[in-house]
């Protein structure tokens, strides 16, 4: 699997064999236009979960949706090689799963984060759903062990004290650091605040380093 290392140092290769079966991922750098098609995307994924629309209208969305699929399926790419969830620079690094929210800060200090709870996020009574919180904690863990220098990790457990509902449309922060290290197992922690520091959610976790070759 590792091309040859030169001048001595750890290849490429090599470096990923210690991510277990993770696939290897490098930044993409796609078009001008991939940026906004995502945000479009995300458009209509609120738009999805809000309507009240007429039958006709429905069956003219259908049809756009239905023609806008079969224009992108000759382009599926397998993972580590489609581009969403590999553009740094775009929300979420530009994966729709994600939460469309911008790094800030990535060193071995820790991560820093930045975004709303858009409409499509919405659980009840104009609050973020409770399972959206993991995804968002769960991508900062991974992400904090990643800036630490650690390889690409399996989160093992994830635990969320909801400290206060979390709003929709407003700006918010979150910020995670590894808490220590024991081999292959990196505690990590991580607190949701509002722009004023409010704590509205705190996540502890165990992130666990794989195998060679360990799915
Ligand atoms: C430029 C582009 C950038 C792109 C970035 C892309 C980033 C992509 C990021 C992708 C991120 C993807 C993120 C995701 O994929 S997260 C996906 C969700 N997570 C999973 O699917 C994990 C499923 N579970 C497993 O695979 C295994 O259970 C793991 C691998 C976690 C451990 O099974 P394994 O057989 O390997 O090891 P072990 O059982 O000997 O355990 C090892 C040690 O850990 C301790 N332990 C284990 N579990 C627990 C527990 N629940 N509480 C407390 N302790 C626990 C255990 O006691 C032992 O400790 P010790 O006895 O040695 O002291």
């Amino acid at each position: 699997m590792s091309e040859q290392a030169t001048n001595g140092q750890t290849s490429v290769d090599e470096e990923y064999e210690h991510h277990g079966g993770f696939p290897k991922f490098t930044a993409a750098t796609p078009g001008p236009n991939f940026g906004p098609f995502i945000e479009a995307m995300r458009t209509l994924q609120d738009l999805a979960v809000s309507i009240d629309a007429p039958d006709d209208v429905l069956a003219e969305a259908r049809a756009q949706a239905e023609a806008l699929a079969a224009l992108l399926a000759p382009y599926e790419a397998k993972e580590g090689e489609a581009t969403g969830g590999r553009v740094i620079g775009l929300p979420g690094r530009g994966s729709l799963l994600m939460l469309p929210w911008m790094i800030e800060k990535f060193d071995a200090e820790g991560v820093r984060s930045r975004g709303v709870f858009r409409r499509y996020h919405l659980g009840g009574n104009a609050a973020a759903h409770g399972g959206v919180l993991p995804l968002l904690f769960d991508d900062i863990f991974g992400m904090t062990v990643h800036a630490a220098g650690r390889p690409i990790s399996r989160t093992a457990y994830l635990h969320i004290n909801y400290r206060k509902v979390t709003p929709l449309n407003v700006p918010l922060v979150i910020e995670g650091r590894v808490d220590r290290v024991e081999g292959r197992k990196a505690f990590v922690s991580a607190r949701l605040t509002d722009e004023a520091g409010t704590l509205l959610a705190d996540s502890d976790a165990l992130m666990v380093q794989l195998l060679p070759g360990q799915q």
